[in-house]
């Protein structure tokens, strides 16, 4: 409990699994991880082992990315379906008509432009290897480096990925051959790396409208890793009191949510984390300062069989879930919700 009597996010250390350190150690923060996690299924790790030095790069690179004039950004466009899902969604490609409006000055219109999802642009990146989600690129004149940045990038964060499933793996007292066929269905090439810009609000629009940021959600994929500015506005959903708890920015520590995917591995065991962004200053009426974040999603191969691992199903006695596919999956939320993943 915070101090201020709201819940806050536990935090894990995981350098066991990010250093050389003796199975001991791995044992007991891979306990302590179980522990947690089950709660919301959220935790704040430690430990992370990716150098500070490469995020706040990250951050510099995102800001330069969404300063470039709209006409630049919209070189890379996210096209108008769901894969694949990659490049660059921002408030013209979703609100075309509403940018025009704004642009002619026109009052009705303009209206239609207050809507949340006008207040965040984004630009999907994957493996370069996968040749279904494939890529979409700037011309490198626009943003000289940000492709070869940005695809180290997702190199790096898979690397601090494929550690944390390894903590996740041991925390579950799984058996050899689940937890290799865990591994091999995380071989890297299916995860995605988010960056986002939530835009400032201003007093007036806030006094205007009820204004979200990212709705309350659950993300699909096995697990999500997200660093954030020292903006907060993060906030994971609290199953057994209701509400949700700020995730509150920590030098050194980034947030994992348990996504769809894993809830399903793990027969439940480990819950698929509801977590929203939301505004501040709506109270004292000042204006919303803008927020980068950047979300890692960890994938499944699309087309392999995710079901619950067969010792997780004789210890409860039951099967929670049936086995699916990732795209099986996400193919039904896309049509049940109408977005391309599970952010609206
Ligand atoms: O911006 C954030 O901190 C969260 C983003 C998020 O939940 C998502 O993109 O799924
Ligand atoms: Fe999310």
């Amino acid at each position: 409990m915070g101090s201020n009597g709201v819940l806050s996010v536990p935090i894990v250390d995981l350098s066991a699994f990010t250093s050389d350190s003796d199975i001991d150690l791995r044992k007991r923060a891979a306990k302590d991880l179980a522990e947690k996690v089950r709660i919301n299924g959220c935790v704040g790790i430690s430990g992370h082992g990716l150098p500070s030095k490469v995020l706040e790069e990250a951050f510099r690179v995102a800001k330069r990315l969404f300063d470039l004039p709209y006409e630049e950004k919209m070189k890379a466009p996210h096209p108008d379906a769901s894969v694949p899902h990659r490049g660059y969604s921002g408030t013209g490609r979703e609100k075309g008509a509403a940018k025009t409006a704004l642009e002619n000055g026109e009052e009705a219109q303009k209206e239609v432009s207050l809507e949340p999802s006008d207040y965040k642009e984004s630009y999907e990146i994957g493996s370069e290897e996968n040749k279904v989600q494939y890529n979409i690129w700037l011309p490198e004149d626009v943003f000289p480096g940000f492709r070869d940045f940005t695809t180290k990038l997702y190199w790096d964060l898979n690397t601090t990925a494929n550690a944390i499933l390894e903590a996740l793996i041991m925390s579950l007292e799984l058996t050899e051959k689940e937890s290799n066929n865990i591994r091999a269905i995380h071989g890297g090439h299916d995860n995605q790396l988010r960056l986002l810009h939530y835009p400032s609000i201003s007093s007036e629009v806030l006094k205007k409208k009820e204004i979200g940021r990212l709705g309350a959600h659950t993300d699909w994929s096995t697990f999500t890793l997200l660093f954030q500015d020292a903006q907060s506005g993060l906030e994971f959903g609290d199953r057994k009191y209701g509400g949700f708890m700020p995730a509150t920015p920590k030098e050194g520590v980034l947030y994992m949510n348990i996504g769809d995917m894993f809830q399903r591995i793990s027969n439940g065991l480990y819950p698929s984390s509801i977590h929203r962004v939301v505004i501040s200053g709506k109270d004292n009426g000042e204006e919303t300062p803008e927020r980068y974040s950047i979300p890692y999603f960890v994938a499944p191969l699309p087309d392999e069989v995710i079901e619950p691992q067969p010792s997780l199903v004789a210890a409860l006695g039951k099967q929670v879930y049936e086995p699916v596919t990732f795209n099986s999956y996400s193919e039904q939320m896309f049509k049940a919700t109408n977005v391309f993943d599970s952010k609206n």
